[in-house]
């Protein structure tokens, strides 16, 4: 993408950021709380207003039957409340032409089947994470974009996503993901984009980022890029 804008009214959510995710890669999206992740993820699938140019594997704006190359979890996960999970993924399955194994494996690498015959209103926010997940890994797609998915989940489900997201990238699929948990993001990312007040103000390796901050973790780093080390200090000081 180059140069993306999206604005609210009169609020500048994403000011011009820039960047390109190569296939083979995981890149992960870092900022505090409304930095403009999530609008930049809504950029990319199309869900918001933008300026500026996104471009998917050369092929222009994702739109039509592109977004079919894309597998995407939101912020607030896109599922049909009144539908049972087995009734949605069938659904998902049908629309996107895969066959029933595909679910079977799914809902079991999920540990999703105790839950078929649930209503997904009546899941917890962490089983409703999972039925998104799943949905969007159904069609195997090119490009997966997942906004704080590892969130609401168990440990188990979170390690199986974290594999699932490797074997993405070992098959040179791509990889966007925003995060707030350092840990995942220093392990799992090829590249990480450091968002603040919809800047990108920093960007690179792991290692170029905690060189750049001259930091010994990434969470100092990131910390130091949004310069939010002595804020702290202070504040917690004054408790
Ligand atoms: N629909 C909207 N209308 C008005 N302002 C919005 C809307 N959505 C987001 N914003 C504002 O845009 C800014 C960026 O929000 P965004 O959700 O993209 O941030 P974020 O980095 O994903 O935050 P978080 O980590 O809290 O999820 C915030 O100031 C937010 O209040």
């Amino acid at each position: 993408m180059s140069n993306l804008r999206v604005r609210y009214g009169q609020k500048v959510a994403v000011d011009g950021i820039s960047f390109q995710i190569m296939p083979g890669e995981i890149y992960g999206l870092l900022g505090p709380n409304g930095a403009g992740k999530s609008s930049t993820i809504k950029a990319i699938v199309n869900l918001v207003d933008y300026e500026g140019e996104v471009d998917l594997l050369g092929m222009g704006r994702p739109r039509g039957k592109l977004l079919n190359e894309i597998g995407a979890v939101l912020e607030t996960p896109a599922v049909l409340e009144s539908l049972t999970v087995k009734e949605f993924l069938e659904l998902v399955a049908s629309i996107r032409g895969v066959g029933g194994d595909r679910i079977d494996a799914l809902v079991q690498a999920f540990g999703l089947g105790e839950y078929l015959g649930a209503y997904i209103a009546t899941l917890s926010q962490g089983n409703r994470q999972k039925v998104a997940i799943a949905s969007a890994l159904m069609h195997r797609p090119r490009l997966l974009i997942l906004d704080e998915p590892f969130n609401a989940l168990d440990v188990k489900s979170a390690r199986i996503l974290k594999e699932v997201v490797q074997n993405h990238r070992r098959d040179g699929g791509a990889v966007l993901f925003s995060t707030h948990v350092m840990e995942i993001a220093e392990r799992t990312c090829d590249r990480i984009g450091i968002l603040n007040e919809g800047k990108l103000i920093m960007e690179g390796t792991t290692k170029s980022i905690l060189e750049q901050a001259r930091a010994g973790s990434l969470e100092e780093a990131f910390l130091r890029a949004i310069h939010a080390e002595e804020e702290i200090r202070e504040l917690a000081e004054a408790l």
